[in-house]
């Protein structure tokens, strides 16, 4: 099994290019600068009393509810949809519309469990002075798409009721009780350029990720990238979902049967392919470079946006995400829980450059040593060595 550039281009050339938002995007919205399920023994104790039926099935109606809307704004995205954070991050029309009917739709859905999230929005700079007319868009949006739904009966919403619905994701997390964690729109920058992003979802039970769902309304549901698997299927939009002891599914986003999926049992790293961010601010490609060379990886990165990474990876188009973000930067739980149960319930590993765990439990922020790793069982014990001796060789030579 190989993978080379030519072959996987086609992800990026099958969605139309919005070239407004890519001239936007770069003037204005850069930041500063086959296998067996494998359920950890505490994630066991947690399943054998709970079941999460409920709870995922409305995660994946609020995800599809929302990869709905997002897809709307995408085809149409103009430059007063598009504000910079405090971070100089970009958000969209689309990150708050997506998180105010994420909220909406869990709350409804699930109106007699107590209620915590942990988001990565809120809606300060919707509140501040000028943001009105942004506010009125993000609040049509959601109405239109409550309506065309056709789910929900229910009196339009209004802007404050928006504003509550988005600040509904203030949670802080932690170690008790359950929480969702939401990331609206996970690749915003993916977004903006036309190429892939994600609505991921997941619930924190007691510390443990226990279920997670990721819409990817512009990745192929064809798999790519194994020479093996070429496939005439040009449709795009998946939805990956997954519960803890029961693992992995895939289905289309425009609806059709789920099927299992698993990830590549390849062990010859010379076959295996590779994921990174496609912004090199969010990963460093030099240092993933010289791992996976190190490694006898002979195919070149395959670079996408978004936790869709974590999709492709658990249903085997490639076999290894690596990530390596700038010093300093401090990874945040939504970029990483749904993908995370996502790949281990299609039985994969996802640890941090030291081999531990992703720990989901210690609030908004994912404590971890680097980097974080992700590929199947067999792979792994290789990978975090090769990690090892090149983070030694850096640290010896710097
Ligand atoms: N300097 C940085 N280093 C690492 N990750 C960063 C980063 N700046 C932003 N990110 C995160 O990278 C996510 C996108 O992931 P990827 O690089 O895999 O596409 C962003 O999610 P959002 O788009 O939800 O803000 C953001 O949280
Ligand atoms: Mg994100
Ligand atoms: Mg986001
Ligand atoms: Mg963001």
């Amino acid at each position: 099994m190989s993978i080379s550039r030519s072959r996987v281009e086609p992800i990026f050339t099958l969605i139309p290019k919005i070239t407004t938002t890519k001239h936007l995007f770069v003037s204005f919205f850069f930041k500063n600068s086959s296998s067996s399920t494998f359920p950890s023994s505490s994630s066991l104790v947690i399943s054998s009393s709970m079941s999460y039926d409920k709870e995922l099935a409305a995660a994946r109606k609020a995800a599809s509810l929302a990869a709905r809307l997002c897809q709307k704004v995408q085809k149409a995205l103009v430059q007063s949809d598009v504000q910079s954070k405090s971070d100089r991050s970009p958000v969209t029309v689309a990150d708050y519309g997506s998180q105010a009917l994420v909220s909406f739709a869990l709350e409804r859905e699930l109106s007699s469990e107590p209620f915590s999230m942990v988001a990565e929005e809120d809606s300060a700079d919707l509140r501040k002075d000028g943001a009105q007319e942004m506010l009125e868009r993000i609040t049509k949006l959601v109405n239109d798409t409550i309506a065309s739904d056709g789910l929900y009966d229910v009196s339009t919403l209004s802007t404050k009721d928006v504003l509550t619905a988005i600040d509904s994701g203030k949670s802080k997390g932690g170690p008790n009780g359950r929480h969702w964690i939401l990331d609206p729109i996970d690749g915003t920058k993916g977004f903006l350029r036309g190429d892939q992003y994600a609505i991921a979802l997941a619930l924190l039970d007691e510390g443990k990720v226990v279920l997670g769902v990721l819409a990817c309304p512009n990745l192929p549901l064809a798999t790519f990238g194994n020479d093996d698997q070429q496939s005439s299927n040009n449709e795009v939009g998946c939805l990956f979902f997954a519960k803890v002891g029961a693992g992995t599914y895939m289905q289309p986003l425009g609806g059709g049967l789920p099927a299992k999926v698993h990830v590549s049992a390849v062990e010859n790293p010379e076959a295996a392919s590779f994921f990174e961010s496609y912004e090199a601010a969010h990963s460093l490609h030099d240092l993933s470079s010289s791992i996976a060379k190190k490694l006898g990886v002979k195919a070149p990165p395959v670079r996408i946006d978004s936790q869709a990474k974590y999709g492709a990876l658990s249903r085997g188009d490639g076999a290894i995400y690596l990530r390596f973000p700038h010093k300093g930067y401090r990874e945040k739980i939504w970029d990483h829980a749904a993908g995370c149960i996502i790949v281990t319930e299609a039985g994969g590993l996802a640890t941090d450059a030291a081999g531990n765990p992703l720990d989901f439990s210690k609030g908004k922020y994912l404590d971890l040593d680097t980097g974080i790793i992700v590929t199947n069982q067999k792979l792994m014990p290789l990978l975090l060595k090769v990690v090892r001796e090149t983070m030694e060789e850096i640290a010896s030579s710097s």
